[in-house]
């Protein structure tokens, strides 16, 4: 079977992936997988354990190859893991310039680290940091080069449930800012109903469920609205009748 991975030149137009095959050894682990993000678009991929949602994350950031099917991407991709994966040895400012280009590198990063609430902490080292602190950084180094395509990978799962409130908020605040397209692994139901316009239920190598979610703010946090996605979610995870 043949396989590609284009990146478009341009600065953002979505994510195209068609019939996508990755296996390791004889476990297929992506089989056939269809999934299109919109530019601007919060997707949320929610799955088991072992489903293969951070291979295609691999294979979307350009780190991995399919073995079968279509991926087309934006040129410019950054992906946040759930390990800040930030250099002890290099101040915050300098781990969001790294890779930068041009005279404004500098106030590009600073101007980013303002967004994610931490002006005044551009000399600190990483081990300086709180857990929360240490994910804004790497928020903002994902976010610093304008990607068309943001990837995370768990980003938030390490963190108390008050620092992973803040951390929504923060999400929903910068992607009002960025037009970039996101795609955010998680296992925190709540979590995806909080932050997505769609969710996608991974299962069987492929997405098995996709659910568009029209609520308000104030519906994401309470409404009868809320429920009935959650449920629905449960089920697509085969976990239907838990709470
Ligand atoms: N490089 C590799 N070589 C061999 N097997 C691999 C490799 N990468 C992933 N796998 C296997 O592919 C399957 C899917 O792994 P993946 O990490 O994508 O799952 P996941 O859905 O992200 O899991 P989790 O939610 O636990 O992080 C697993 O069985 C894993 O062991």
């Amino acid at each position: 079977m043949s396989s590609a991975v284009a990146t478009d030149l341009r600065r953002s137009t979505g994510v195209v992936v068609e019939r996508v095959v990755r296996r390791f050894g004889d476990r297929t682990v992506l089989d056939q997988l269809d999934l299109t993000i919109a530019d601007g678009e919060l997707v949320i991929l929610l799955g088991p354990s072992g489903c293969g949602k951070s291979t295609l994350l691999r294979l979307l950031a350009g780190l991995d190859r399919p073995d079968g099917g279509r991926v087309e991407v934006p040129a410019k991709r950054a992906i946040v893991f759930q390990a800040d994966r930030l250099l002890p040895w290099q101040r915050v400012l300098r781990n969001v310039t790294l890779g930068l280009h041009g005279p404004d590198a500098e106030q590009r990063a600073r101007d980013v680290l303002a967004e994610v609430g931490l002006s005044g902490r551009e000399r600190a080292w990483p081990k300086e940091l709180s857990g929360g602190e240490a994910q804004r950084v790497s928020l903002a180094r994902a976010l610093v080069s304008e990607p068309g395509l943001v990837l995370l990978d768990e980003p938030f799962a390490a963190l108390d449930a008050i620092t992973r409130l803040r951390m929504h908020d923060l999400v929903r605040a910068l992607r009002t800012r960025h037009q970039a397209a996101m795609l955010l692994v998680t296992h925190d139901i709540d979590e995806a109903i909080a932050l997505a316009d769609r969710v996608l239920v991974m299962s069987d190598g492929r997405i098995g469920g996709s659910h568009e979610v029209h609520l308000s703010a104030a519906d994401r946090e309470a409404s009868v609205a809320r429920e009935e996605l959650r449920a629905r979610l449960l089920e697509d995870l085969g976990l239907a009748g838990r709470h």
